[in-house]
């Protein structure tokens, strides 16, 4: 467990890691190009452990670089192992990013129903339309679904998403990449996730060309050399830290990221009246300057680009609690996740409205109480910390596995920002 007590405003610099979700489908890109790729900023959270060791489950040889954390080498094996293991596919969302990559290397993908955060109903059925253009076949079970591939073919892939999945984007690219074909994807998702792997990609032999309504891939000289990807920092652990020290009142600089991707979690601040700016890869947030608007707050999580992400919803709306205004908050992306997380902030005597099971209103400033609460997902687990900061007495999070499924050390980027949290043994 962790507890975490109210103390002073957070203050100084922290650096965060690499996203979890830019590495998950960066790390199935290198297994999908089937030739040695260098990434580096790999973070160490749990889910990605649990994708390095289906790789190497798969059959894939994953080198860790002596003296420098985070940096790997994926090598592709020349066959495929007689008995793959890919027993954890089903604790990770991600495990369907590797169909393309093992038909590839096995010419079928038999797999669970991804794991990953209990946020609602999760389809596939976008990932199975990408594949049979490809002409490859599905067959889905009770406990999971087989893809195998179709005869080999030649030709511009070309198909339209109904709406712009992230999962469904990254599938039709990796297929292009380990059929050699070219790929015009109608309505892509264009999320920094996905252009992190564009970018990965063209360093090994391939183009993208983007609008917001086409996405066009085709082959490109394919470099000598081996590729080098970096993951980008973490937008989402830059976004809870900044909403942590405004909660607080506090000052800080959060290193390692890239300021385009933290611009719809900008707006959020400033609407706030919470300013912030973006020097040298670093958000500063000036939580001490802050002049509240009581202007209402309209998180409304979107798949569009440059839109509200998901994952930033949770822990804008803890901070929202402590700031003057009504604000709305709506994620029917992940239509189960106001489910985990509104019962755990009612434990701290949080007031929100559920207008619908995607929709909540509240009202702040609220004076909140700590007690014992519950990460049941990611960010339930990394909003509750935000919510603590500012309840009076102590607050324990319990399900802090989740937590680290998604940040290496969330609450000790905090402590280095001068929390008052501790972990604790029940
Ligand atoms: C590992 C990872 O990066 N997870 C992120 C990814 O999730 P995820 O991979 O689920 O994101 P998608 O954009 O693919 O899915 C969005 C929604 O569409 C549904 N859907 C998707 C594909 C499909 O074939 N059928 C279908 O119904 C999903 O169940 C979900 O409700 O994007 C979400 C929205 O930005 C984030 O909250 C998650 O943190
Ligand atoms: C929902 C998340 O992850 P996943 O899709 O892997 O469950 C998340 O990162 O918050």
């Amino acid at each position: 467990m962790i507890a975490v007590r109210p103390g002073s405003p957070l203050s100084g610099s922290v650096s965060v890691d690499g996203s979890k979700n830019a590495a998950l489908p960066m790390l199935a890109a290198a297994a999908a190009v089937r030739r040695t790729v260098q990434l580096d900023n790999v973070p160490a959270s749990a889910d990605v452990q649990s994708m390095l060791a289906l790789l190497q489950g798969a059959g894939w040889h994953v080198a860790q670089a002596v003296g420098q954390q985070g940096c790997l080498l994926v090598m592709a094996p020349e066959t495929p192992p007689t008995a793959p293991d890919l027993g954890r596919a089903a604790g990770i969302r991600a495990s369907y990013y590797l169909v393309p990559a093992l038909l590839a290397l096995q010419g079928s993908a038999r797999l669970p129903w991804p794991g990953g955060c209990r946020i609602g109903e999760r389809g596939m059925d976008l990932h199975f339309k990408v594949y049979e253009a490809f002409g490859d076949r599905v067959t889905v079970q009770d406990a999971g679904y087989m893809v195998e591939a179709g005869e080999r073919r030649t030709g511009v892939v070309s198909l339209a998403l109904p709406f712009r999945s992230r999962g469904a984007t990254i599938a039709a690219v990796l297929r292009a990449v380990v059929s050699g074909r070219a790929l015009r994807l109608g309505l892509p998702n264009l999320s920094p996730e996905v252009l992190a792997v564009l970018d990965a990609l063209s360093s090994a032999g391939w183009e993208a060309r983007v609008s917001e309504q086409v996405l066009d891939l085709t082959t490109a000289v394919v470099p000598a050399e081996i590729p080098a990807w970096r993951v980008p920092g973490d937008k989402i652990e830059a976004g809870t830290l900044a909403c942590a020290v405004a909660a607080t009142g506090g000052n800080a600089r959060i290193e390692g990221i890239r300021g385009r991707d933290l611009v719809p979690l900008q707006a959020a601040l400033q609407r706030l009246g919470i300013p912030t700016s973006v020097r040298d890869e670093a958000l500063l947030v000036d939580g001490g300057n802050a002049r509240p608007t009581g202007q209402p707050l309209r998180a409304i999580a979107t798949l569009s680009p440059g839109g509200l992400d998901a994952d930033f919803e949770p822990p804008l709306m803890a901070l929202a609690l402590s700031q003057p205004g009504t604000h709305l908050f709506a994620d029917s992306i992940n239509p189960g996740r106001h489910g985990n997380l509104l019962p755990q902030l009612a434990r701290l005597g949080a007031k929100i409205e559920e207008i619908s099971p995607t929709e909540c209103r509240l009202t702040g400033p609220q004076r909140l109480t700590g007690a014992g609460v519950e990460a049941t997902d990611i960010r339930t687990g990394s909003a509750l910390m935000v919510a603590a900061l500012t309840a009076r007495g102590v607050t324990t999070l319990g399900g802090v596995d989740q937590l680290r499924r998604g940040h290496a050390d969330l609450p000790g980027k905090l402590l280095h920002l001068g929390a008052d949290i501790c972990e604790v043994t029940p």
